[in-house]
C-alpha cells in the first residue's frame, strides 16, 4: 500500500517556495548526520522555479552532491540536458553536480556508463525527486522495450539506458534513468507535479498499484517509505 501525502499550493510560486524548504531540510538534516548530502533532482519545466528558490538556501553546498534522476543523451550545452540545468544553478554555490550522460548514440552503452559513474557515490541518495510526465512515465522510465530493465534491474543497478516507444514531443530522445530499485533505495523521496491532469493520472497510478499501466505508478508500489506529493494547478 503506497503511503503518498497530498500537499497542495494555490499557485506556482507557493509550490516553489514550499518544496525549497523541503529540500533544503532534507540536505540540512542530512548534513548534520553525515557531513555530506546527496541529492537527485529532475528534469523537465517544474523544477526551475524551486532550484531558484532553493539557490537562496543558506547551504554548505560543497559537501553537497546533485545527480539527476535522468538525462536525455543530447551534448551537456544542448537545451534539453538535465544536468545543464541543475548545474546552471547549483555549481556556482559550490554544489557538486554530476553528470550521468553521454552522447553515446547506443543507450544500453550510455546506461553501462551511468551506472558505474554512480557506482563510486556514497549511496544511498538523501532524496529522490521525482518529476511526472503527462504519459506517466517518471525520471526517464517509460512504457517500452526497457521498462522491465528499468523496474526489475538487480538491485545494485543504479542506472539504465531506456528508447521510449513513444519518443516524447518536448524531448524526442534516448535516455539514462535511474532504476526503481536505485529510486527506491533513497532515504526520502519527493514528487513535484503540476495540473489537473497529471494529478488524476497520478491519484489512478496510486491506487492501481503494481497494477497500474503507468511507470510511476509501478515505480511507487513498491516504495516503503512514504511519498510527498507537491502539487498545484
Ligand atoms: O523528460 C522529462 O520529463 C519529466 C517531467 O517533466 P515536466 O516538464 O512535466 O516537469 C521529468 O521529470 C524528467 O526528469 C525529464 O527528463
Amino acid at each position: 500500500m503506497i503511503e503518498a501525502e497530498w500537499w497542495e499550493y494555490d499557485d506556482e510560486a507557493e509550490l516553489a517556495e514550499a518544496v525549497a524548504g523541503d529540500v533544503a531540510f532534507i540536505i540540512e538534516s542530512a548534513l548534520d548526520a553525515r557531513g555530506q548530502a546527496l541529492v537527485a533532482f529532475p528534469g523537465g519545466s517544474t523544477p526551475p522555479p524551486v532550484f531558484a528558490a532553493l539557490a537562496k538556501k543558506k547551504l554548505k553546498w560543497k559537501n553537497v552532491t546533485i545527480i539527476p534522476t535522468d538525462e536525455r543523451l543530447v551534448a551537456v550545452n544542448d537545451p534539453l540536458s538535465n544536468v545543464a540545468v541543475i548545474a546552471k544553478t547549483f555549481i556556482p554555490l559550490g554544489a557538486r553536480v554530476l553528470p550521468i550522460g553521454s552522447e553515446n548514440k547506443d543507450h544500453r552503452m550510455a546506461g553501462k556508463a551511468a551506472d558505474a559513474r554512480l557506482q563510486d557515490l556514497h549511496w544511498p541518495p538523501d532524496l529522490v525527486w521525482l518529476g511526472v510526465g503527462a504519459d506517466g512515465h517518471t525520471a526517464s522510465i517509460f512504457p517500452g522495450a526497457d521498462l522491465d530493465e528499468a523496474l526489475n534491474a538487480p538491485k545494485a543497478r543504479r542506472a539504465v539506458g531506456v528508447m521510449p516507444e513513444v519518443l516524447p514531443a518536448e524531448a524526442p530522445v534516448a535516455r539514462v534513468t535511474l532504476t526503481r530499485a536505485a529510486i527506491l533505495s533513497a532515504r526520502a523521496i519527493t514528487i513535484v507535479v503540476r495540473g489537473k491532469d497529471k494529478r488524476e493520472m497520478l491519484e489512478k497510478a496510486i491506487k492501481d498499484g503494481p497494477l497500474s499501466p503507468t511507470p510511476v505508478g509501478r515505480v511507487l508500489a513498491d516504495a516503503e517509505q512514504p511519498i510527498d506529493i507537491h502539487w498545484c494547478a
